[in-house]
């Protein structure tokens, strides 16, 4: 199974130091969290992981894979999906339909056999949607399948986007702030889900999350930032009772 190493990673925009010589593994199909205060690069290093940001130093591999300067439709390719923290869907369009639009990351279509409505481009949009309504149904999003999303509440809305980020049967699955603005009954569901769909397919996932409950209880390492700096790297347990971690968050709402 690959796993991801990043290594020694530096990223700056003009004077802030977002990023300072950070190191982290995440693999073994394991879930990772990653935590910090405010402005810690949690999600500067999703973005460099995904090809949004080019770090100035350092490197980031997903098995034998150097990720830096590839763009973010071909780290896709290699089997990393993410979901981000502003849900963006198309609103004319259903649940599944929204879903399904996920495919065209990784199942390029041809223009102009779909203008011509080939019947072999019908059986794939067929077989997308089979495959949009699966994840749907595995997210127990099946009843909802043809609404539209608009209508939806937000916890609904978040398992959408977790739908379309597991369309691409992805090995590492980066999940940003998926408990933000949940109750706390859809947190601990959404936990449940994440842990269930981990031990199932053995999908490594990383996920940044400033509710230390969901993250306690979710994680089974958890990584922490504070200033663009790992400073600390262990089981929940350890973590939450380190000296540094305590005092990166005094004072702080996590
Ligand atoms: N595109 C950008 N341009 C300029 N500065 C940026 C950019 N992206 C991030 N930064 C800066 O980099 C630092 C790290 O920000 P980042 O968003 O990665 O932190 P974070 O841990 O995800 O914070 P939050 O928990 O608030 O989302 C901050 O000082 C931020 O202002």
């Amino acid at each position: 199974m690959s796993e991801l190493s990043v290594s020694g990673l530096t990223l700056k925009f003009g004077g802030v130091t977002a990023l300072d010589d950070v190191d982290l593994t995440a693999g073994d199909g394991a879930i990772t969290a990653l935590v910090g205060p405010n402005g810690a690069g949690k999600s500067s290093l999703f973005n460099c992981i995904t090809g949004l940001y080019r770090p100035q130093a350092g490197r980031i591999h997903y098995g034998e894979h150097a990720l830096i300067g590839l763009k973010p439709s071909r780290v896709a390719r290699l089997g990393i999906a993410r979901t981000f923290q502003n849900i963006a869907f198309v609103p004319a369009l259903s649940v599944v339909e929204n879903v399904m639009l996920a495919a065209a990351v990784t199942d390029p279509v041809m223009p102009w056999r779909s203008a011509l409505r080939w019947p072999s481009e019908r059986r794939g949009e067929r077989a997308i949607r089979d495959r949009a309504m699966a994840q749907l149904e595995r997210l127990g999003l099946g009843a909802v399948a043809q609404d539209d999303v608009d209508g939806l509440s937000f916890g609904t809305r978040k398992r959408i986007e977790l739908a379309r980020a597991l369309m691409a049967d992805p090995t590492l699955l980066l999940v940003d702030e998926p408990a933000g603005g949940l109750n706390e009954a859809e947190v601990a569901e959404l936990g449940e889900l994440l842990r269930t769909l981990n031990a199932e397919s053995g999908t490594t996932i990383l996920l940044v999350e400033h509710h230390m409950g969901f993250v306690m209880s979710t994680a089974h390492r958890v990584v922490v930032l504070d200033g663009g700096r790992r400073i600390a790297d262990g089981t929940p347990a350890e973590v939450s009772h380190d000296p540094a971690v305590i005092r990166a968050y005094l004072g702080t709402a996590a």
